[in-house]
């Protein structure tokens, strides 16, 4: 799904992996997981995008190619009009590829984790200033840290900076990850299940501090959730997109009135009924999923890799693949029902009563 002023442009990407451990590798099998197969996206200036879906269904992979740190397997991903790899692999590019990397950051699920333990919180944020802005001095970048580490609450800053990570709490390290990533004034933050560690009281908190921060530093967001109510809370405020992923593409995405609201495709419609939040009200149609196992990702189901699972699938689901249907609305789904005239209306149901 194309936007305008698009930073990053995302072109039939796929991410394949070859496995040959497990069973059938001792036997000389190799197995390909297609974590990420044929997406395209784009994300825009001041843009937010939350990727949902079960787990294994590829969101970090793709999260990963998104910011440049996983190579694709096919397809391409341009940073302002820079195929990212292309930089990476130095071709001449327009724009360095450590441009690049500073301008895409990462936030992970365990802040713990991306903070040296021995260094003090200061020196943890002077280095990475220090060296994508080396014409800074010394007083300047302090006084950068110490305005925005006031301005996501770790107050009085002079004390903080002078902390280690163990002395600080999961929210005041995800704080200071995210104060690092912004003192680089990127263009685009992988927020990887950033919030999921904390504890539930501090999530909204988290979620509402780094949407006031998008605004000061014209940021965009690719959040990372297997939790559609925190996916919902975060496109309601920023008025961004939910793409819901399945073995390895997104089958839904829009704005949240219509994926959330009005969701089109039964795989969405799954998750919504399994978020009782988010279905209060909605009466009882029945159980949206036929199987509650996630299919072999080594070995994918035909046509509609939802179909076995599909409460609405028909006979062309097992042999059709459906492309991705656009309603108008900036909502796009890969599901047969999408499409009023689709010869999906005439196939026989595939499903018992
Ligand atoms: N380096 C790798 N080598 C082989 N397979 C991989 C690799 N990384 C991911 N996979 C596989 O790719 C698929 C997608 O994984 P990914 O971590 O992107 O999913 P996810 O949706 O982020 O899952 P989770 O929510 O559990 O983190 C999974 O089947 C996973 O086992």
């Amino acid at each position: 799904m194309s936007v305008d002023n698009s930073i990053l442009s995302v072109d039939d990407v796929s991410v394949h992996f070859t496995d040959s451990s497990g069973f059938l590798g001792l036997f000389g099998e190799r197995q390909t997981v297609r974590a990420v197969d044929g997406i395209s996206l784009d994300i825009g200036e001041n843009d937010v995008v939350t990727l949902i879906g079960e787990s294994g269904c590829g969101k970090s992979t793709l999260g990963k190619t998104i910011i440049g740190a996983q190579e694709p397997t096919h397809g391409s991903i341009t940073y302002r009009g820079q195929d990212i790899w292309e930089a990476k692999n130095g071709r001449d590019p327009d724009i360095p590829f450590s441009e690049i990397r500073r301008s895409l950051q990462i936030i992970h699920q365990d802040p713990g984790s991306a903070l040296n333990p021995n260094q003090r919180i200061l020196t943890s944020l002077m280095l990475p200033l220090k060296k994508w802005n080396p014409n800074l001095g010394e007083e300047e970048r302090r006084k950068r840290i110490y305005a925005l580490l006031e301005r996501v609450g770790l107050t009085p800053a002079e004390d903080f900076v002078e902390r280690f990570p163990h002395q600080l709490s999961g929210g005041e390290k995800q704080r200071v990850v995210l104060v690092r990533s912004l003192l680089l004034n990127p263009d685009v933050i992988l927020a990887d299940e950033a919030i999921s560690a904390l504890d539930v009281s501090l999530r909204v908190e988290m979620m509402d501090l780094m949407l006031e921060l998008q605004d000061l530093f014209n940021t965009s967001y690719v959040f990372i959730s297997h939790d559609l109510s925190n996916a919902r809370y975060i496109a309601e405020k920023s008025g961004g997109r939910i793409a819901v992923m399945y073995l390895g593409r997104i089958v839904e995405v829009g704005p949240i009135e219509q994926v959330i609201g009005d969701p089109q495709h039964p795989y969405t419609q799954a998750l919504k009924w399994a978020t009782p939040n988010l279905y209060e009200g909605e009466g009882d149609d029945g159980l949206p999923i036929r199987k509650i196992d996630i299919p072999d990702p080594t070995n994918r189901p035909s046509g509609c890799h939802f179909h076995p699972r599909c409460p609405k699938a028909r006979e062309v689901c097992e042999t059709n693949d459906p492309g991705a249907f656009e309603d108008g609305s900036g909502r796009a789904a890969r599901c047969f029902r999408a499409d009023d005239t689709h010869e999906y209306w005439d196939s026989p149901s595939i499903v018992d009563d």
